[in-house]
């Protein structure tokens, strides 16, 4: 199943190179193969921050999950980093190669509707407190309809976070998860998930490890942290809403990405179901 559409996602760090994302989509459009790039950029999140003097903050759940504090100037300057620098990067390198694209954020046409967390259970000191005015959000909705015109009309959607929430106001959501949710929503045969290493590695110390699959499970996986943690969520996710070929792949070279989006190299993520197929 699947529409043959690709949905790549980049972040973030800063070793991920646009010139080699950007390559890889513009080859997928002089194939006339359809794409969306989602694209994140905490890297870019943390630098703006810094230079606009305004201090980010980390919730830690009491699973251990750390994730970004958004109270209102670290919106502001999610929405700066991610909209006003990480997203024309993007366009002006897809540009270069002759790609018409278009850059977008989840509040343009309603694009990404989400709901706002409105009591985030964090450890403090050891003790457990609930945030009530963070203004991050869970995914509810992807509005199809202007990523079909586009893509009809031969472009390439360049979406990022933030999203828009039930009460009219933007929430910070995480780049992978719209990457799954757009993926999931436009019924994509692939989606890629592109980031500064290699693919899922057993040891994240030893990059020469990569697994080549990697089945999602309930558990928590001690080999697996930090980011790459949201990546398996996200991953998960398209794999939950049938999307076909789910890989994390090397962002940071051109071959890597090329092999990626024609469904080879990095890791690929499959479900409990698809490894009890597969031969002992
Ligand atoms: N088992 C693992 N395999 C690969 N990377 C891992 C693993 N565990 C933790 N990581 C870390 O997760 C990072 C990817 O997450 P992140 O930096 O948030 O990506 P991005 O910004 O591209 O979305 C890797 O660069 C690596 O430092
Ligand atoms: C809620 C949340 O985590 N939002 C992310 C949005 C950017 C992002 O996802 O960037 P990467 O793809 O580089 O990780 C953040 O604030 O960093």
């Amino acid at each position: 199943m699947g529409t043959g559409l690709t949905v790549v996602k980049c972040g973030g760090t800063a070793e991920v190179r646009a010139e080699a994302v950007c390559a890889g989509v513009a080859r997928l459009v002089r194939e006339k193969r359809p794409v969306v790039l989602v694209h994140g950029g905490s890297a870019t999140v943390t630098e703006l921050a810094g230079r606009l003097g305004v201090p980010l903050g980390e919730l830690v759940a009491p699973d251990g999950t750390v994730s970004r504090r958004t109270d209102p100037a670290t919106l502001e300057v999610v929405t700066l980093a991610l909209a006003g620098k990480a997203k024309p990067a993007l366009l002006l390198e897809l540009a270069r190669f002759g790609v018409p694209a278009v850059g977008l954020t989840g509040l343009d046409a309603g694009l990404l509707r989400a709901r706002r967390k409105t009591a985030l259970r964090t450890v403090v000191d050891g003790r457990t407190v609930v945030v009530r005015d963070d203004r991050s959000g869970r995914l509810t909705s992807v509005a199809t309809p202007l990523l079909h015109a586009l893509l009809a009309e031969g472009m390439v959607p360049v979406l990022s976070p933030p999203a828009l929430a039930e009460d009219g106001l933007p929430v910070n959501v995480n780049a992978d998860r719209v990457a799954a949710a757009v993926a999931a929503a436009l019924d994509a045969s692939r989606l890629v998930l592109l980031t500064g290493a290699p693919g899922v590695l057993a040891d994240s110390a030893d990059p020469g490890s990569l697994r080549a699959r990697y089945q999602v499970g309930d558990g928590r996986d001690p080999a697996v942290g930090g980011g790459m943690t949201v990546k398996i969520t996200a991953a998960r996710e398209a794999l939950e809403a049938g999307v076909g070929d789910v890989r994390i792949a090397d962002g940071r070279f051109t071959d890597t990405v090329a092999d990626a989006l024609d469904g080879l190299g990095g890791t690929r993520i499959v479900g409990a179901e698809t490894t009890r197929r597969t031969p002992r």
